[in-house]
């Protein structure tokens, strides 16, 4: 049976956090997700959409959550976790009237996250307590010396931290991100079997206690502006080494966001911009 999307018209929202850009599909009708065809169609940035995840807004799976959503990478893959779209579901319900933005739950694949907009227009996500759990990122078979990781990859010797945020997290420390081998390094590391679930990697440049450059090659979409959940991993490996202090900005190449965690048993929080971009109809 030819998808209904294809059919009946398929709408939705292009929005970004920061630069990382999703397309936002309401499926709070209880109408099934489109098909990986049709997320690759959509996804194409020549001949369709274009996004790095898509994201479907769905009921609620938790009591007082106000919707749920899915995240699908660019390649098709799913994840559990995406910190920029779980701000751009909060501003798109908040937008649609579904809720107020004073600390709305929403459901996401890893867990429920509280969302608040906060004065300046910007939302604030209460991703977590960082898990840094080998077992749990999942990565397997690598010993960790005062917390860093030690994997040689082809001819290189990669040593980095390693975290989930309910998606899997390396983080690498560079003295440059500008120079940072992320398209080399970053697929290299991705297809190790030390990451069974592959692995986003992040390269961070601490320029001082209270701010890091980070540039991430993310799991099933490539380098992207900004990642959210990317931005919490480096956070929360450089605050674990001391590098850095428990509140501190994260500088993407698509903007900034602000990473508070109080202490290694707190959850973390992750707070930083959405925009819409547009309204659309999918009828190919
Ligand atoms: N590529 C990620 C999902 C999107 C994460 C990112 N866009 C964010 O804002 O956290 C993964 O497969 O785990």
């Amino acid at each position: 049976m030819a998808d209904p999307a294809r059919t009946m018209g398929l709408s939705f929202t292009k929005m970004h956090g920061a630069g990382n850009d999703f397309v936002v599909i309401d499926l709070r009708d209880g109408r099934p997700a489109p098909d990986a065809a049709l997320c690759r169609a959509i996804g194409d940035r020549h001949t369709g959409v274009g996004y790095d995840q898509l994201l479907t807004v769905e009921p609620p799976r938790t009591p007082g959550a106000v919707a749920s959503y899915r995240i699908w990478n660019s390649d098709g893959s799913s994840s559990q976790q995406c910190g920029n779209g779980a701000r751009c579901i909060a501003a798109w319900l908040v937008r649609d009237g579904a809720a107020e933005g004073d600390g709305l739950l929403l459901d996401s694949p890893a867990g429920t996250h509280a969302v608040t907009r906060l004065p300046d227009g910007y939302y604030r996500v209460v991703m977590g307590v960082p898990d840094f759990v080998p077992a749990h990122v999942p990565l397997r078979g690598v010993d960790a010396v005062e917390g860093e990781y030690v994997l040689a990859v082809d001819s290189t010797v990669v040593s980095f931290g390693a975290v989930s945020m309910g998606n899997p997290h390396a983080v690498i420390e560079v003295e440059d991100v500008a120079s940072a081998p992320v398209a080399t390094i970053g697929p290299l590391l991705q297809v190790q079997p030390a990451f069974p679930e592959s692995v986003n990697v992040g390269f961070a440049q601490v320029e001082s206690p209270g701010r890091v450059r980070l540039r991430v090659y993310e799991r099933g979409a490539g380098e992207t502006l900004a990642c959210g959940s990317g931005a919490c991993a480096a956070a929360a490996v450089m605050m674990r080494r001391g590098k850095v202090g428990r509140d501190v900005v994260i500088a993407l190449p698509g903007g900034e966001l602000r990473i508070e965690w109080p202490s290694d048993d707190a959850p973390l929080s992750m707070s930083g911009p959405t925009a819409f971009v547009f309204e659309g109809e999918w009828t190919a």
